[in-house]
């Protein structure tokens, strides 16, 4: 098997004249990739352009940034590898495959249709660096209001398109404002990113957690019915009671009081959230630190 492994396509100051040259003469590609901020996209699009230049049978492209796996054809014995970056910029590794080996020439010419992907990948990188920062809470690295907004629109019309189950809880930190009065603000942040941080562990993948507010956060629960999402609403619970918060010399306990709602046929964003947010009153009346399902 022909390995060319963690090649780096690396443009510096000296190259980057050639460059533009080799993405005059391959024009066609380098304009085809200008159409597109998407990474699966950008991807796509060389594989095909390249691909009466350097036949090839599939491609895998991953970017652990953005946690992404983009392949497509069928994977065969052979392949090249290339970890793609510019400027100090990771952009990513692209994998080519085919059943025979590719040549030295082969690998020539890709590297040089490669600089064709790299500008339009680090555009793309940029983007989606920008529209992370723009979704995400800086002190707990959750994702935001904003976020949560566009979310659940999008999470309830998947829910009812294709008849699954959507769950989401609400969870309030108890007395929260006594933290913040007799330890201090600082000490306040801490408990909430460490907060976000147990909450997470609990999580699944597909799970979302949002700040919603102050020391509110909002989790959403694709294809998960009320029983499954209040057993995940009392193992947040029972994480957050049985984490210590060390401050200083001060050691700190928290607990939260958590409500569950479920997505039903006739509700809106604002009743489904309502439903969850009258849950969580309900459990801090009851003496807080518990979980109370919507009715
Ligand atoms: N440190 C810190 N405090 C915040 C932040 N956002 C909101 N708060 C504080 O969170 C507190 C919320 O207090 P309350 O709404 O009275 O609720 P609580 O004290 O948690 O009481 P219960 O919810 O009824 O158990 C207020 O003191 C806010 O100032 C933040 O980003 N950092």
């Amino acid at each position: 098997m022909n390995h060319k492994s963690a090649n780096l396509a690396i443009i510096s100051n000296n190259t980057f004249e050639a460059t533009k040259a080799v993405n005059l003469d391959n024009y066609d590609i380098s304009s085809a990739l200008q159409t597109t901020l998407e990474f699966n996209e950008l991807i796509a699009i060389f594989s095909s352009k390249i691909a009466h230049k350097i036949p090839h049978s599939a491609f895998i492209y991953t970017n652990t940034e953005f946690a992404l796996e983009v392949k497509s054809g069928v994977f065969t014995r052979h392949s090249c590898n290339y970890a793609l970056k510019v400027e100090q910029q990771q952009l990513g590794e692209l994998k080519l495959m085919r059943n025979h080996r590719f040549s030295d020439g082969d690998l020539q010419l890709l590297e040089t249709l490669l600089c064709c992907l790299i500008y339009p990948l680090k555009n793309a990188t940029l983007f989606h660096q920008a529209l992370k920062m723009a979704y995400t809470d800086p002190l707990t690295q959750t994702h935001n209001r904003a976020s949560f907004n566009d979310t659940i629109k999008r999470e309830m019309s998947l829910a009812t398109r294709n008849v699954k189950n959507l769950s989401l809880i609400f969870f309030d930190i108890d007395h929260f404002k006594t933290i913040n009065d007799t330890y201090g603000h600082d000490c306040g942040d801490i408990t909430l990113a460490l907060g976000a941080k147990w909450i997470k562990e609990s999580l699944r993948d597909s799970d979302i957690i949002f700040r919603y507010g102050g020391e509110e956060f909002v989790i959403l629960l694709s294809d998960t019915d009320a029983n499954g999402a209040g057993l995940l609403a009392e193992r947040i619970r029972t994480s957050i009671e049985n984490h210590t918060i060390a401050y200083g010399m001060e050691t700190i306990k928290i607990t939260a009081s958590l409500g569950v709602s479920t997505l039903r046929a006739n509700d809106t964003i604002e009743s489904f959230i309502l439903r969850a947010d009258k849950a969580m009153y309900a459990a801090k009346n009851k003496g807080r630190n518990q979980v109370v399902l919507a009715k």
